[in-house]
């Protein structure tokens, strides 16, 4: 059994690691941080939990607390792993971080987009970028994982193959993707009320969102060379949920699209290719790790489309925060993410 710790425990995140932590064989959570509920049951804030996390309360942030831990999560906005992980680390703390903190390499481009200093460029050469798919061997060995975000973890998973492959021109690349209102995290905010988000459908941050220096390292490194990417994300009226489109353009002749997605991903126990032809549906991943992606050549031409959906929560954050912590502790990967979906 381990000893985990969450940072940030009132969240959408935090709340979607305790109810898959709850079914977690070897993880025990022994620490819960909020500011604002310091003192408060978690299941009497989430009822969902009682009878799962019955004694477990919140309790404000404190570093010697959370360095005794085997493992932390930071499920907080950012800035706040900056200021927490080098303690930790020293401690022997391996941290798992949900926030942005340590996705770009560069801390310049970071500062650029974030808006404010790093608050921990001496750490940048630790982190790994928590994508299973494509960075299992260090994550294995890691003590600083930067979980991706739910944007990039949906158009990363999409782009892999072909980009692997080098089979499209990685200067036309164009992501067209929604999420669920829950991407915006728990905190009041008027665009997230309901008479604002639903029965209504909105882009936002098409002149540049901050997933978009993220999405294109990513890309990049999947063949070496900078990609042109337009990445405009949506706001749609449902809770749970990323849908992205995918475009891209053949440079080689291909035969079996469908073939080299299945190839790629056989041995991947959370991306699911649905057969030829499929569409796949965001409720078909309500709840659980699972990227469902579908290729398709309309009218065979030279354009590829590829939908790809996840549960922004669950393979976008918390589910794969846990498949990291599994590779970390050399646990089976798939450990407390067996469950099937929700439906409907
Ligand atoms: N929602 C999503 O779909 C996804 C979110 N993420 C990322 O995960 C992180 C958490 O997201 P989400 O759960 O939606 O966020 P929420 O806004 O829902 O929750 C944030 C949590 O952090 C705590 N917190 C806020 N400020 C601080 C601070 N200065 N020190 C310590 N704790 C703090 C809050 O509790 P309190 O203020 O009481 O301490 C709260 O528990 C963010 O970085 C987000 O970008 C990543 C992928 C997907
Ligand atoms: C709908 C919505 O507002 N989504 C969020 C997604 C960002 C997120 O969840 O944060 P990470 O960068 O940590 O992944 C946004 O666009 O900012």
């Amino acid at each position: 059994m381990i000893k985990v710790g969450i940072v940030g425990g009132t969240g959408y995140t935090g709340v979607e690691l305790l109810r898959l932590l709850a079914q977690h064989p070897h993880v025990s959570v022994e620490a819960i941080t909020s500011r604002s509920e310091a003192g408060v049951k978690v299941c009497d804030m989430y009822p969902n939990l009682r009878g799962h996390y019955d004694t477990l309360t919140f309790s404000e942030p404190d570093a010697k607390q959370l360095g005794d831990m085997d493992a932390v999560f930071f499920a907080t906005p950012h800035g706040v792993a900056h200021a927490l992980a080098g303690e930790l680390l020293d401690k022997g703390t391996r941290i798992i971080d949900l926030s942005a903190d340590f996705r770009l390499r560069d801390a310049k481009v970071w500062s650029e987009w974030y808006g404010q200093p790093h608050g921990a460029p001496s750490l940048l050469e630790k982190a790994v970028y928590g994508l299973p798919e494509m960075h299992r061997e260090k994550i294995k060995t890691a003590r600083l994982v930067a979980v991706p975000g739910c944007y990039p973890t949906a158009v990363q998973l999409g782009y892999l193959p072909l980009l692997e492959a080098g089979l499209i021109d990685p200067q036309q690349l164009i992501a067209d993707c929604k999420s669920g209102v829950t991407g915006a995290g728990r905190g009041a905010k008027v665009p997230s009320l309901l008479a604002e988000a639903s029965e209504s459908f909105k882009a936002y941050g098409a002149s540049g969102h901050r997933h978009l220096p993220e999405i294109r390292q990513g890309l990049g490194d999947m063949q070496a060379h900078p990609v042109g990417l337009t990445f405009v994300p949506h706001l749609t009226p449902m809770i749970r949920g990323i849908h992205a489109t995918l475009y891209s353009q053949l440079t080689t002749s291909v035969d079996d699209l469908q073939a080299l997605f299945e190839k790629r991903y056989a041995s991947e126990p959370f991306v699911d290719v649905m057969p030829a032809g499929s569409h796949p549906e965001t409720r078909s991943v309500k709840g659980i790790n699972t990227c469902r992606l579908a290729v398709h050549r309309p009218e065979n031409s030279n354009t590829v489309v590829v939908l790809s959906v996840i549960d922004n929560l669950v393979k976008g954050a918390s589910g794969q925060a846990i498949q990291n912590l599994n590779l970390m502790f050399g646990f089976e990967e798939n450990m407390g993410l067996t469950a099937p979906a929700l439906m409907p």
